[in-house]
């Protein structure tokens, strides 16, 4: 099938909350990554989100003002994108918008992202694709991981089983056997639990190369407590966000024993193992021998977490996705440039594998512009 190639641009603002990421990239041919950026959220727009990622007063007003504040700042992130690469705005294809995840229950069947495309169509004057996950919930599946799909075409060896590992603000893992069916699935938290708690006693958005985390001794009870939620142990399918890993959930883990006591460091050093762990474990249940892991995400900056997971994981190796050419910084908005492509040529963007919808299915409505 003959599809369109030409240049395509990706917008994700993740579960950390530490910018919007803008990726431009071609797409037909051979990806390539014309350029990025991360632009900043400003504080009341991420108050206003974590205050709607938990059930409270007066909902629907807060979710319809922080759509249009979220499609503002996405249309002038991708404005000031293509200006800076000298591209014009007839340059570009489709724009895949990812938006804000503001509530995710696939249990219940719903995903909520913030961002309304319409207006981000009408400030760029560029089609768009929004609404990613909804029709993947639709057919049964959990409508997250949706990087998988987009880890299989870009990063698939039919030498060696790969893993691609994101570490966000949650992680989930890609296993690229050599043959047979992908898997993916969220593992746990990210970064999470590390920013927040970083924030509550250090007044810093997150743990610089886990350096705080590293001057602290992880302590082995909280560990096995918070390890004991049963998300670890359920089997794929399966997704999780802020609904599930946030500051009050970890509050009430430690106001549960003496585990408050410990010094905020060791407790920093136990999010870490925590993290650490959950992947590793995640890795090692998939059974392929030694697979060569790919990080991409923030944590692949954690310096201590992957130090960790290097021991955990051995003999595996372990680098980021630039050995495959691919910076890790921009990986999931490049991904929602590839979903924006498949969307506007009519192919699958779900991996029934991962998210375990009935059918691969076409995601994401497009929005015209002008
Ligand atoms: N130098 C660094 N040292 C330690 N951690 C870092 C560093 N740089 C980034 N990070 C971590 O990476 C996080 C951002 O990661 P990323 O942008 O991949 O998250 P996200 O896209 O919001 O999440 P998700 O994939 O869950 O949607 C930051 O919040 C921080 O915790
Ligand atoms: C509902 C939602 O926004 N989930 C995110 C989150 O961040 C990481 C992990 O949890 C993953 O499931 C997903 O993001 C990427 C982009 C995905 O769908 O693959």
């Amino acid at each position: 099938m003959k599809t369109q190639a030409g240049i395509y641009i990706g917008v994700m603002s993740g579960t950390s909350l530490d910018g919007i990421d803008v990726a431009v990239v071609q797409l037909g041919q051979e990806l390539k990554l014309i350029g990025a950026k991360c632009y900043p959220i400003p504080n009341e727009t991420k108050t206003a989100i974590l205050g709607l990622t938990q059930p409270g007063d007066n909902e629907i007003e807060r979710l319809g003002k922080l759509d249009i504040e979220l499609a503002r700042l996405f249309a002038a992130a991708i404005n000031h994108t293509l200006h800076d690469l000298n591209l014009n705005r007839s340059d570009i294809l489709a724009i895949g918008s990812h938006g804000q995840t503001i509530r995710h229950r696939p249990k219940t069947g719903f995903s909520l992202q913030a961002g309304d495309p319409n207006l981000i169509a009408a400030q760029t004057n560029i089609k768009v694709i929004a609404d990613f996950r909804r029709k993947d919930l639709a057919y049964g599946g959990e409508g997250a991981p949706l990087v998988p799909a987009f880890h299989a075409d870009q990063f698939k060896s039919s030498h060696t089983s790969r893993v691609i590992l994101n570490i966000g603000g949650m992680s989930n893992i890609t296993v690229l056997p050599t043959q047979g069916e992908v898997r993916g699935y969220d593992t746990g938290p990210g970064n999470v639990l590390l920013d927040a708690w970083c924030y509550r006693h250090r007044s810093l958005p997150y743990d610089q190369a886990g350096a705080w985390a590293a001057s602290g001794i992880y302590n082995a009870s909280l560990l096995e407590k918070l390890m004991s939620l049963p998300f670890f142990h359920e089997t794929p399918p399966k997704s999780t966000g802020r609904e599930q890993f946030n500051i009050e959930w970890l509050e009430h883990m430690l106001n549960q024993s003496a585990d408050y006591q410990l010094s905020p460091a060791d407790i920093q050093a136990t999010l870490l193992e925590l993290t650490a762990r959950s992947i590793s474990d995640a890795i090692i249940s998939e059974k392929h021998n030694a697979p060569e892991i790919y990080i991409c995400g923030g944590g692949a900056h954690n310096t201590a977490l992957i130090q960790r997971l290097k021991q955990l994981l051995e003999p595996s190796s372990i680098a980021t996705t630039e050995s495959l050419g691919m910076h890790p910084d921009w990986v999931e908005a490049a991904a929602f440039a590839w979903l924006a492509y498949r969307a506007l040529n009519g192919l699958s963007g779900n991996l029934p594998s991962v998210t375990g919808a009935s059918k691969e299915t076409i995601l994401g409505g497009i929005y015209q512009a002008g």
